[in-house]
């Protein structure tokens, strides 16, 4: 069998893996990833036991028992390259053997859950209101760098957008800064089951991940945006239904989950609504209230 080498699989002298700093034991097959470190205590102080507090950078974990189910909460600080570390080394250490550097024969899918917020591209979706990503496309180059089979449906979507793009700003002269502009997009979805089993009765999204913050999600503050447009273009898009919300990692949960064989939702909590400009007047109160029901789906859920 394969060996995977030092420099592919990095573990550190105690055996743990490289950035999250965690042993296999160390994770429960239902994992929940939020952005904000300081956000891990706020879940876990739900768990009616906690075994583990480790960390590294950004990487905050606790694993403990909720109504007798073990489960890992884990920050992922923001985007989709952190994104990138989180979801492999997740992986690592639930498929693969440390002591002899293969991969297991017996594979393990974990239950992956995002608790995170996000900005809504529609008039009609309040702040304060919670939406799950029914699937989502990245802008971020993170998914063209891996090998992923799309459902011919993911095909669709991602070539969807990819035309609007390219009806907006593709037919233009080398010149013109919005020929500069990368089209190149990808989408995935959730998974499915995920979905029926945690949120049914929520509203249902699609999410645009974005590579980052303030132009990427359509911002000017005083560095120049390339597209004035962008936001209104993102706003427009139909194709079965419009862009509902704009974040920074669920594309790369998604799309990663699906490439190693995870289960992935994403729950995004709305705080700001980009079209009408308003911006939640208690966004810690909100978090808190739905870090309270997500915790409650999962207890009945999974
Ligand atoms: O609240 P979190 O989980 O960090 O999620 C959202 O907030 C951050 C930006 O403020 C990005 O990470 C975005 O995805
Ligand atoms: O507008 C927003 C709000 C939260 N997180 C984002 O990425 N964008």
């Amino acid at each position: 069998m394969q060996q995977i080498s030092d420099t592919d699989l990095i573990l550190n002298t105690d055996g743990s893996i490289y950035h999250l700093n965690l042993l296999p034991e160390d994770i429960a097959d239902t994992v929940i990833t939020v952005g904000d470190p300081d956000r891990v205590g706020e879940v876990s102080k739900h768990f009616d036991t906690i075994e583990l507090k480790k960390g590294k950078r950004e990487f905050i974990t606790h694993t403990g028992t909720m109504g007798g189910k073990r489960i890992t909460v884990l920050s992922t600080g923001i985007g989709t390259d952190n994104i990138d570390i989180v979801l492999n080394e997740l992986d690592a250490l639930v498929n693969i053997n440390f002591a002899n550097r293969t991969v297991n024969e017996q594979l393990r899918s974990l239950n992956i859950i995002r608790i995170g917020t996000s900005g809504a591209v529609q008039a009609n979706i309040e702040v304060d209101t919670l939406l799950v990503s029914e699937g989502a496309w990245g802008l971020d180059a993170l998914m063209t760098y891996y090998q992923v089979e799309l459902s011919d449906q993911e095909e669709v979507y991602k070539t969807a957008l990819e035309h609007h793009f390219s009806n907006r700003y593709g037919n233009h002269s080398e010149d013109d800064p919005y020929y500069h502009f990368p089209l190149k997009v990808y989408f995935t979805y959730g998974d499915k089951g995920l979905l029926v089993k945690l949120a049914d009765d929520l509203p249902k999204g699609f999410t645009v991940t974005a590579p980052g913050f303030y132009a990427p999600q359509g911002r000017q503050v005083r560095a120049k945006a390339l597209m004035g447009d962008f936001l209104k273009n993102l706003s427009d898009f139909y194709y079965e239904g419009n862009i509902t919300n704009l974040e920074m990692e669920t594309a790369g949960i998604y799309g990663l989950s699906k490439a190693l064989g995870h289960k992935a939702i994403s729950f995004n909590v709305i705080l700001a609504n980009r079209v009408t400009n308003v911006f939640s007047e208690r966004p810690a109160g909100i978090m808190e209230q739905y870090i309270a029901d997500i915790l409650a789906r999962i207890a009945k859920g999974i």
